[in-house]
């Protein structure tokens, strides 16, 4: 196995699906917790100027997708064919466009403490409107796989996990019944939560605000 150092702030955001990838195979790497004072050093050394990055050997690889993606493959946790690969990338686009859409942009500034504003009604005015619009494509490719809580077979892909830390973000720091109308994805939810590498993650892990 290579040796790994991940990079990313002090918070969940958008690393910590990579975390929780290395929790579920249950592989050591390194949790390099970047300070906002350390982070202007640092900014220059990253492929993309930005983090999160995974250094792999000495190889840094930027852009979450790419990392969680490679993860899954290494921990053997993709799809099995290239067409189930393909029908996963698909998903994994789905949810990442959902969270670089306008309407994300502000409510993790907001939540970090950032940038100033009502974190309540950013949520409810800019989030929710993005939920509603991502959240029923992401509900029939749960059910097109059988209503198991997985997207592709019975077994968790970096996909699955991809998507359900992107959703519970929005019931953790947005509402609790942000996503009620959206039971498959609470259901995947549930399901990635509980499995027992993860869960014991979760319980031990630093509570963050965003
Ligand atoms: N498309 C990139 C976006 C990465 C990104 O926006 N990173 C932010 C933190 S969440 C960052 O590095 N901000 C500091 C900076 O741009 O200087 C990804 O998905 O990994």
């Amino acid at each position: 196995m290579p040796s790994f150092k991940f990079y990313y702030f002090d918070f969940r955001g958008r690393g910590e699906v990579i975390r929780l990838l290395f929790h579920l195979a249950g592989e050591q790497f390194t949790d390099e917790r970047v300070t906002f004072e350390t982070w202007g050093a640092l900014k220059p050394q990253m492929p993309l100027g930005q983090i999160p990055v995974l250094d792999i050997d000495g190889v840094k690889i930027g852009q979450t997708t790419a990392i969680a993606r490679y993860l899954g493959h290494q921990f053997h946790r993709a799809g099995t064919n290239a067409v189930e690969c393909a029908r996963l990338d698909m998903i994994a686009d789905v949810i990442q466009e959902m969270t670089n859409s306008s309407g994300f942009a502000n409510f993790p500034k907001v939540s970090l403490g950032l940038i100033g504003g009502d974190k309540t009604h950013i949520f409810k005015t800019e989030v929710v409107p993005e939920i509603e619009k991502y959240a029923p494509l992401v509900e029939k490719f749960l059910l097109d796989n059988g209503n198991n809580g997985l997207f592709q077979g019975d077994r968790e892909t970096w996909v699955d996990v991809f998507a359900a830390e992107s959703f519970a973000k929005l019931i953790d720091y947005g509402s609790p019944d942000a996503l009620d109308a959206y039971p498959h994805i609470l259901a995947l939810i549930n399901r990635v939560f509980n499995h027992p590498n993860i869960k014991s993650y979760i319980a031990t892990r630093k509570q963050t605000p965003f």
